[in-house]
């Protein structure tokens, strides 16, 4: 499929603040399309079906994978996560630009599919600060936290095969830095697409 709207994928370690920086990008006036994932975890309080996630139970998710509806999909602390196909690329085909925030291992796959995508990698200022931010969302027991850290290692090997790396020091900071890869991605993509029609029509004169 030849795309028209620009897929960026967010991406980068467990615990370094994708979700946060996603949310605050999207808080901004923004033109960016937001492709909502499926999970099969469950639902926290405070999030919205439709909105956060859409929450499935595994023989859905499981269906959905068999009927070749995933974009990505990844197995990730024992639940499903995944971009549904349809709503992706129904927007590109619009013209719009579309926003993924996934880990890593979906990211690879997206990265097969989409070469054309704009891949930002976000990593933390030190892994001393990435282990307190994984220690301060409380979410994981304590032996689980130097699993999670020794993943994130893993994970940020990874970090080669990304067009964009982006500093989570402070969050506006990220935000900002991010907003403007959109923007110069944007522009150079629009340039390009206008230098080649200005060369057919020389060519046809
Ligand atoms: N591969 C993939 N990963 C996703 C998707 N949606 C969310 N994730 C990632 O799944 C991980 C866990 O997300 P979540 O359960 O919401 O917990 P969080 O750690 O508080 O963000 C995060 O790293 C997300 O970036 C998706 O559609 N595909
Ligand atoms: N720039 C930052 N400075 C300090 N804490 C942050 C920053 N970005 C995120 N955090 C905190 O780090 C923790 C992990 O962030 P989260 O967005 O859940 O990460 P991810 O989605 O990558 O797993 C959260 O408690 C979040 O509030």
């Amino acid at each position: 499929m030849k795309e028209k709207g620009i897929l960026f994928v967010l991406s980068g370690p467990s615990g370094v603040g994708k979700g946060t920086v996603r949310k605050a990008l999207f808080e901004q006036d923004t033109e960016l399309k937001y492709s909502i994932s499926m999970t099969t975890r469950p639902i926290r309080e405070g999030e919205q079906e439709g909105v956060d996630y859409f929450y499935r139970t595994r023989e859905q998710f499981e269906n959905m994978i068999d009927e070749n509806k995933m974009l990505e999909y990844a197995e990730y602390v024992g639940n499903y996560y995944g971009t549904p196909k349809a709503y992706v690329e129904e927007m590109l085909d619009k013209g719009h630009d579309v926003f993924l925030e996934i880990e890593v291992q979906g990211a690879m796959q997206v990265k097969q599919n989409f070469p054309h995508g704009v891949f930002i990698f976000l990593i933390p200022p030190s892994l001393e600060e990435l282990k307190n931010r994984i220690i301060d969302r409380g979410t994981e027991s304590e032996h689980l936290i130097s699993s999670r850290l020794d993943e994130a290692k893993n994970e940020i090997e990874m970090m080669e095969a990304y067009d964009y790396v982006v500093v989570n020091d402070d969050v506006d900071h990220a935000v900002r830095k991010v907003q403007s890869i959109v923007q110069s991605e944007h522009c150079k993509r629009e340039r390009i697409a206008k230098q080649y029609k200005q060369l057919l029509e020389v060519d046809e004169r």
